[in-house]
């Protein structure tokens, strides 16, 4: 199979785009593990397909590198955007996308030669069976103890469309994150498996995060767990409506608002190369 493919990253999160109007992938789960894996494959933390859509402008489908399909990705749909643009698929500079986590909008905005791409991410959710996470019925998880392995963490749980569970802590250097992070990824409350994200609150307007992605281990950045942090942040009063996500790639900038009671994350987007996967 000879595929045509583009690398992008956003904030050091790294995917593989492939443009589903021409392209064609059998066995997509199977095929993305191949193709993320850094030394057989091209390497990236998940595989994006740009596909058409009956009720949007677009569809999104995200595979991580484990081979399971997600329901959304922030940095992901940044980079998407910035492919639909440059590939002539459209000339608007906003547009609609289909993603299992609902209708997200992209919008691209260029300033000083510097493209970000400003993202409707909707409404956060909160209930705890819709998250999904167990034994809070639909009340909300915020700031609620839970000890693993004589461990206790304190953790808000919040859904961008796919699951976070958020832990605070004084210092994220002291975090094993390797070691914490699988074990919570499944923890048994978790029924279809977490994102966690570890922050440290420098101030009002500056979160530091680390995270553990579900289906992919340690990223340098993951866009919805930025939004799922800054609305687990406010909902601990630890930071105010808008602030900066500082990642070990980059740096987001997030706001909840209070109007719509949407997520909006701004952030940038670019293409690393391009070319043809030869798969077996
Ligand atoms: N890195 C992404 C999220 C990708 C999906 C995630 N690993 C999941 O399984 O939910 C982002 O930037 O949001």
């Amino acid at each position: 199979m000879q595929l045509k493919f583009s690398k992008w990253q956003g904030c050091g999160n790294d995917f593989v785009l492939v443009n589903g109007f021409t392209e064609n992938i059998s066995n997509i789960q199977e095929q993305a593990i191949k193709i993320c894996d850094r030394n057989y494959g091209i390497g990236a933390d998940g595989v994006i397909l740009i596909l058409p859509s009956s009720t949007c402008d677009f569809r999104m489908q995200i595979f991580n590198s484990d081979g399971t399909e997600a329901e959304m990705c922030g940095n992901g749909i940044r980079c998407f955007a910035r492919y639909v643009l440059e590939a002539g698929l459209s000339d608007k500079h906003s547009f609609t996308v289909e993603t299992k986590a609902g209708t997200i909008i992209p919008q691209l905005i260029t300033n000083d030669n510097e493209t970000m791409v400003c993202v409707d991410m909707g409404t956060p959710v909160l209930k705890g069976e819709q998250i999904p996470v167990t034994g809070y019925g639909n009340n909300r998880v915020i700031n609620e103890p839970l000890t693993v392995e004589d461990h206790r963490f304190n953790i808000t749980c919040v859904s961008m469309g796919n699951p976070h569970c958020v832990i605070f802590v004084d210092d994220i250097k002291k975090i094993d994150i390797n070691k914490w992070g699988p074990i919570l990824e499944k923890y048994k409350i978790f029924p279809n498996k977490t994102n966690v994200e570890f922050i440290q609150v420098i101030n009002r307007t500056h979160l530091r995060m680390r995270v553990w992605e579900r289906g992919a281990a340690i990223t340098l950045a993951c866009g919805t767990g930025a939004c799922a942090s800054l609305v687990a942040a406010i909902l601990n009063n630890l930071c105010d409506r808008k602030a900066r996500l500082e990642l070990d790639g980059g740096n987001l900038s997030i706001a909840w608002n209070e109007n719509d009671n949407k997520v909006y994350m701004t952030g940038p987007a670019k293409k690393v190369f391009e070319g043809i996967y030869d798969s077996e």
